[in-house]
């Protein structure tokens, strides 16, 4: 076997798993699967079938996923560039899916870094809504927010906050969350071999606490009616089964909603709950408080699900789908949340928001500072995008992001990003940020330059050379010149900035970035 388990780990698996164990230790002994899931904020499942430079084949548990041959390298590829997909273990797919996001919603992503699920609700959402996305974690937040951006995310706003303090700020509030807890990650020792070195019984008792902690706060969170996603890669009942059923325990306004067994799940193990409130010498090593939870709320975690790496191709994953029984709050209309339209609006000009942007001065007052450098902005949109993106300008410093919430709502909490970041006014002139190219589709941009990838261009763009371009290469709307900021893409889909003067095209590509 390839990978060295820790003994200790064994010796709890044998306990639980009884006859199916060998099963399950043989699944060691085959390849970790790599998975692809497409970006649908920027190209359809089949668009991308059609372009894919890799084959593809169907995750049951999610429609825009797809297994992939890992030594295809599909990191290496102009395409992952452009955020046509993310590359994610195929089990870490289900727990979005499970949420069942629509476009509207006002989603919480609790615990999100680096952004796999966060990346995944965000194209669910299509532009419309609210996801809030946060991880406790400063260093990982950047990752996020860079995912975020390269995903081409209009209507996130991502945090760096604990639980607690977002439910202060949002009590009520979201009708979607996900909890994707960090866990002791027993899932993950195929996939990262320094998992299963690191994992120690300990390292169960702490995440128990660290996970009971966050769903309590999710309660607070969640709008009646709404529904909480919890989900692990790991095997402990303590971090899976025996959460939810003390959580149904204290919040009986809450129940499971079953997951669907037909895309691969198979059934919790509540009998484990019992294992662990009845004492098992094994299970108790892990130093874990061992649950008070009734047999009535154990019999209620009937539903959860698992997927199994013996049985399923995926490192396996634990998913709880919690619903607040009371009646869903209808969003309301005047929140900018539910009123953002991230798309372009017909027509030009100013934005269509509903409701005035709120500046520094409180709702509707901008001081005149600000109102230039927004106005730098306006100015941009006039002379380089076709129609100007809808949503509520907020300053920060001179740099300018279109929000789903209004500075009053964000204020006092650790924000990394307060909304898509569209650029930045510097000594009176505004220099476009690269989330906003990211995010364009090129009909969207007066101006567009089309590269090569088989010539070999779109990678020297990535690479940060300056490339070499005649004027007649530039795709300009009528009455527009070559001149200027230029969206540059690949088959169609955009890469990030050029600016072009005189047959030389700038690279405006981010340096931290680019293609190594
Ligand atoms: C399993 S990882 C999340 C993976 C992520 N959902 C994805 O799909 O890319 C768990 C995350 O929880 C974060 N975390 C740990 N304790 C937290 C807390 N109390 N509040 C919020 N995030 C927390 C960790 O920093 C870590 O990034």
């Amino acid at each position: 076997m390839a990978v060295q388990l820790p003994a200790a780990f064994v010796t709890r698996m044998q306990a639980l798993l009884g006859d199916e164990y060998d099963e399950f230790l043989s699944s060691y002994d085959s390849p970790r699967y790599a998975g692809i899931r497409v970006n649908t904020l920027k190209i359809s499942v089949d668009e991308f079938r059609a372009i894919s430079p890799f084959e593809l084949k169907a995750i049951p548990w999610c429609e825009t996923g797809f297994y992939v041959d890992e030594s295809a390298k599909p990191g290496k590829h102009p395409y992952y560039h452009a955020g046509l997909y993310y590359i994610q273990e195929p089990s870490a797919m289900a727990p979005a899916e499970a949420l069942d996001v629509l476009p509207g919603d006002r989603v919480l992503d609790l615990c999100a870094a680096p952004g796999g699920k966060s990346t995944q609700i965000a194209a669910k959402l299509g532009g419309k809504g609210l996801l809030v996305t946060n991880d406790i974690s400063t260093d990982r937040t950047k990752a996020l927010a860079k995912n975020m951006e390269l995903y081409g995310v209009r209507n996130a706003v991502v945090l760096n906050e604990t639980p607690e303090r977002i439910a202060a700020a949002f009590p009520h509030y979201f009708n979607k969350i996900l909890i994707d807890a960090p866990c002791s990650g027993e899932g993950m020792f195929r996939k990262d071999e320094d998992m299963a070195r690191q994992w120690e019984t300990h390292s169960i008792a702490k995440c128990t606490l660290m996970q009971r902690d966050i769903l309590s706060t999710a309660a607070a969170l969640l709008s009646p009616g709404g529904r909480i996603v919890y989900s692990t890669c790991t095997f402990a009942p303590e971090e899976n089964e025996a959460q939810i059923a003390e959580f149904l325990e204290q919040n009986p306004d809450f129940e499971i909603v079953p997951l669907d067994e037909t895309t691969g799940f198979s059934p919790g193990r509540p009998d484990w709950v019992a294992l662990l409130a009845n004492g098992s010498e094994v299970l108790e090593q892990t130093g874990a408080p061992v649950p008070e939870i009734s047999e009535a709320a154990v019999r209620r975690t009937a539903g959860c699900g698992r997927l199994w790496p013996h049985k399923v191709a995926g490192e396996g994953h634990f998913v709880a789908v919690l619903r607040h029984k009371g009646e869903p709050v209808q969003l309301n209309e005047a929140d900018p949340a539910d009123v953002m339209t991230p798309h372009f609006d017909q027509g030009g000009g100013k934005s269509r928001r509903k409701g005035r942007p709120d500046g520094p001065g409180g709702p509707g007052k901008k001081g005149p500072d600000e109102a230039e450098m927004l106005g730098r902005w306006h100015a941009f949109a006039s002379e380089q995008l076709a129609v100007e993106p809808a949503g509520s300008p907020l300053l920060f410093g001179g740099n300018v992001y279109l929000s789903p919430l209004t500075r009053q709502q964000l204020s006092g909490l650790k924000t990394v990003r307060p909304g898509w970041y569209v650029g930045t006014v510097k000594n009176g002139r505004f220099q476009p940020g690269h989330p906003l190219a990211a995010a364009l589709h090129p009909e969207e941009s007066l101006r567009a330059l089309e590269l090569s990838l088989p010539a070999g261009e779109a990678v020297r763009y990535l690479k940060g050379e300056t490339l070499e371009i005649p004027a007649s290469r530039i795709a300009c709307a009528p009455g527009i010149k070559p001149k200027g900021y230029v969206l540059i893409t690949v088959d169609g889909y955009a890469l990030g900035w050029g600016k072009w003067l005189d047959g030389l095209l700038k690279n405006e590509y981010p340096a931290g970035w680019r293609w190594t």
